[in-house]
């Protein structure tokens, strides 16, 4: 290891040690097992795949390239959006200066003429979003017989529905070199469990997954909020947490809408992101797609304008701050009319994950079903809640405390309505789901 750390301008990078993710992949990789690696957001995940794929493939002898009308890359990594495929791409070339590996990036957005000609210029990593990958090797300017190495960062999102089909096709082209032949290394900071099922498709049997902390769980070095915010106030709410914002940190707003940074032209993109990187723009606003796998010195504040749908969008959000030991502080604004299913659900997965968190709630359902048989008579004529509520409510806050704390939250302001609306949710009690205005007395 040491001899790879001073081998390949890693002091230059200004790395002087391994982080956890880098110190127990990169001997799997370097041994040439198939990898699958979970580490929080912002633990160094692109070094730990990067390093020692440039180090097996020194080892290896790989010969430069140079101009060719079709190039054979030894090492194909992919990720899903532009401006992560292209900060792949620098944190490489910061690795290979002065080697003879030649990296290259493309990605949909510029012309296509454009990414052909970088390509046909040298190829040994190529950098790239699956759409535009698949139409170089389609015109026959990218061969794949001599891949060694296949990445997938973002690896969930890779495989899930949206870029599934792609990944699919490129792993079943007749010149890719199959599983067996090929190395194939997938990293992100959430692994749902099917996705993992999936997975494991595309990696040899006896391939090894790495979990760094607590699986898919939130970045601890952010401090996590959820204000109770109407949808209406949001605009209001926002602007304070601007004001409170110190002049040198940044921040991102995260919207679950879709007219934001990714409907502009990929030129209007880049600059908007350099004037964000640079502090000349110290607001970014953006989706979950463009908030995966960004790395932004100084942003210190994300603010989750709109609840996600998942908790790994949730993750992934709230780790573009809190990078590399660093702190943050993520806000999340939930209208405790719009999102109280959101919320609920949001939970709910998480308790899937949880198989004894999941049993403490059917015990406190249980219990609910017991107080509520033995007081029958007191029930209330509209909705029958009412008489237990009192007794729900002291059981709620301690419920709320435990997934929060499991989800790692500090503070909250979360209705209890939302609390209780999750506990009627649970299997057999969807009954109580018509919990109606008797609510708001708990
Ligand atoms: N050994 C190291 N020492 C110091 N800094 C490092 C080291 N390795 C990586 N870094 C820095 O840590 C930061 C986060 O790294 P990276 O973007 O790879 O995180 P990640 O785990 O891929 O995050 P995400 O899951 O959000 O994509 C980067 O700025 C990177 O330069």
């Amino acid at each position: 290891l040491t001899e790879v750390l001073t081998g390949f301008n890693i002091a230059k990078a200004g790395y002087s040690k391994l982080m956890p993710v880098q110190k127990y992949s990169i001997p799997i990789i370097l041994a040439g097992r198939d990898l699958m690696a979970c580490a929080q957001t912002g633990s160094g995940k692109t070094v730990a795949f990067l390093l020692p794929v440039v180090a097996n493939m020194m080892k290896d002898g790989v010969t430069g390239s140079s101009y060719k009308e079709q190039q054979e890359p030894e090492c194909i990594i992919v990720a899903p959006t532009r401006e992560l495929v292209n900060q792949i791409f620098m944190e490489a070339r910061k690795f290979l200066y002065g080697t003879c590996i030649r990296p290259v990036v493309i990605y949909g957005g510029t012309q296509t003429d454009h990414s052909i000609y970088q390509v046909m210029q040298g190829c040994n990593i190529l950098c790239a979003t699956p759409g535009r990958l698949l139409d170089i090797i389609r015109r026959e300017k990218i061969g794949l017989c001599k891949v060694k190495y296949l990445v997938l960062d973002e690896a969930d999102r890779m495989l899930d529905m949206g870029f599934g089909l792609d990944m699919r096709k490129l792993v079943s082209y007749p010149t890719m070199p199959p599983k067996d032949e090929r190395q194939t290394l997938m990293f992100s900071a959430t692994f749902p469990e099917e996705v993992q099922r999936l997975a494991s498709q595309f990696l040899k049997p006896d391939y090894l997954f790495v979990v760094v902390g607590h699986m898919g769980g939130a970045c601890s070095d952010v401090q996590q909020h959820i204000l109770q915010v109407a949808q209406c106030s949001k605009r209001d709410k926002l602007i304070e947490v601007l004001q409170s914002t110190g002049n040198l940190s940044l921040l991102l707003v995260v919207f679950q809408g879709r007219q934001n940074f990714l409907d502009r032209e990929q030129r209007e993109r880049e600059i908007a992101l350099q004037d964000f990187r640079s502090g000349k723009c110290p607001v970014l606003v953006a989706t979950s797609v463009a908030a995966r796998g960004l790395d932004i010195e100084n942003v210190q504040h994300v603010v989750n304008f709109d609840l996600p749908s998942t908790i790994e969008e949730y993750v992934h959000r709230i780790g573009r701050t809190g990078r590399c030991g660093n702190t943050g502080k993520a806000v999340s604004f939930f209208d405790s009319n719009s999102d109280v299913y959101k919320f609920t659900f949001l939970i709910i997965l998480e308790m899937n994950r949880k198989s004894w968190l999941l049993e403490l709630c059917l015990s406190i359902k249980v219990s609910f079903a017991v107080y509520i048989q033995s007081n029958a008579t007191e029930t209330c004529l509209s909705c029958k809640c009412v008489p237990y509520l009192s007794h729900a409510s002291s059981k709620c806050s301690v419920f709320l405390k435990l997934i929060l704390d499991l989800l790692g939250l500090d503070s909250y302001t979360v209705s209890l309505r939302a609390v209780f609306v999750l506990i009627c949710s649970v299997k057999n009690y969807s009954e109580r789901e018509d919990v109606c205005e008797c609510t708001q007395r708990i």
